[in-house]
């Protein structure tokens, strides 16, 4: 072979190498490779192969409009082994005290759904985020006898659905994950929460004494959230035309700010009146849009859950297509068992599944009329624009309360 053969032959051997590791890694991982940052380097393909034990992450850049203090609270973990076969395939992500647990205990009932043996908080926690994820893998390592393949695995935690780092984590974890959101009546919500926060403060179960901050009886929270309904709504006019233009679209843009730099009415430290954040909880727009920075809206379900309370096939006829199940739940796998106002799943074999005594606390108490209006008042305008602007879809039915006036 001559000079120029030989020339010819390097030449050939180095542009198939560089097309093989371009093969490998995309256009912007190789651009941040070769300014010194290869972490994204093949990670979702050696996974793919199963060639490692652990890689190193994350496999997405980082969204580019976060602060930078959560940013680096961030801190994605690597991914390990079979992680292809135990993670979830779909998350249950809030909202506390709207139902959530219906729609675990119910999808457990699915041949083909096993769900995880707790509430992991494991993507909005980060004493158990930093522990890996061989730690959240635990809670996928029960065995089901009366699961068919193919099975997928899920999991449910009621406040991911307000935390800034779960849906950049969650998104590390797997881009294709299925987000199912359980939303409802916030007036009904505020309720269900006081009376949550009592019977866990009573019982010892809460560490710090959260009641004696809101109101150490229902009729002492009611007077509390009666000033604070009218200080919230003032602060709320403030920031609408002080740091948003004056319209509600100006006033959902400022709250995320107010979010993401958790800062009053969402920052536990920034908020001294904690009846404000029990009410913030309730904005669902504005944690609906940034989970939307992370995921596609076709990965983002968001159903009413006080249809647990009513007509439960309907939300779980949505969840099932949503996550890919088969319709197996639907209208006749439920039962209004006597001496129960709300629905029970029955199987096949007739065995009744209610959910447990913890569930079901508001629903023979209720809060003072001029209660249940000004907060429906306060949320009507929230409650519309997550509706109508950000789903695209009808108004939400909520009058908790007002039905029989
Ligand atoms: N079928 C059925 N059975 C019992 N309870 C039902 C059902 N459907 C919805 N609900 C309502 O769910 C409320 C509890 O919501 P969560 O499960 O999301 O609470 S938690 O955040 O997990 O603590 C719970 O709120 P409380 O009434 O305040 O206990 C119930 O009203």
């Amino acid at each position: 072979m001559g000079r120029y053969g030989k020339a010819y032959t390097i030449s050939n051997v180095i542009l198939s190498m560089y097309v093989t590791v371009f093969c490998i890694m995309n256009r912007n991982e190789l651009k941040q490779c070769w300014q010194g940052d290869c972490r994204n380097f093949g990670a979702a393909k050696l996974l793919d192969m199963g060639q490692r034990e652990t890689i190193a992450g994350p496999t997405l850049e980082p969204s580019t409009s976060l602060p930078p203090a959560i940013e680096a609270e961030i801190d994605y973990q690597p991914l390990v082994e079979n992680f292809e076969i135990w993670s979830p395939k779909f998350i249950i992500t809030g909202v506390m005290k709207c139902g959530t647990g219906a729609a675990h205990t119910f999808l457990g009932e699915h041949p083909n759904a096993i769900p995880a043996s707790g509430e992991a908080y494991f993507f909005n926690k980060d004493k158990f985020y930093t522990q890996g994820f061989t730690y959240y893998r635990k809670y996928f390592l029960r065995r089901y006898r009366d699961k068919l393949e193919p099975f997928i695995h899920y999991e449910k935690s009621p406040t991911y659905y307000r935390s800034l780092t779960a849906p950049p984590r969650m998104r590390h974890m797997n881009e294709t994950l299925k987000i199912v959101n359980v939303v409802c009546d916030n007036v009904k919500r505020t309720l269900s929460r006081y009376l949550h926060i009592k019977t866990h403060t009573d019982d010892g179960h809460f560490v710090h004494n959260h009641l004696s901050l809101i109101g150490t009886t229902l009729e002492s929270f009611q007077v509390n959230l009666r000033n604070t309904i009218k200080v919230f709504g003032a602060f709320l006019e403030d920031v609408k035309n002080n740091e948003g233009d004056g319209t509600m679209d100006g006033l959902i843009k400022a709250l995320t700010y107010r979010f993401k730099y958790k800062m009053r009415p969402f920052g536990i430290r920034a908020t001294p009146d904690k009846i404000e954040l029990i009410l913030s909880d309730g904005f669902y727009a504005v944690f609906h849009q940034y989970w939307q920075q992370f995921f596609p809206d076709d990965q983002l379900l968001v159903v009413d859950g006080g249809q647990f309370l009513k007509t439960p096939w309907e939300p779980m006829i949505e969840i099932q297509k949503h996550v890919g199940l088969s319709e197996t739940i639907n209208e006749s796998s439920f039962v209004f068992r006597d001496g129960m106002d709300v629905p029970c799943f029955i199987d096949a074999q007739k065995n009744v599944n209610c959910l447990g005594g913890d569930k079901g606390r508001s629903l023979h108490k209720t809060l003072d009329l001029d209660v249940i209006r000004a907060l429906h008042e306060l949320y009507r305008p929230f409650d519309n624009y997550f509706s109508q602007k950000v789903l695209k879809r009808a108004s939400w039915q909520w009058n908790y309360g007002l039905e029989d006036l």
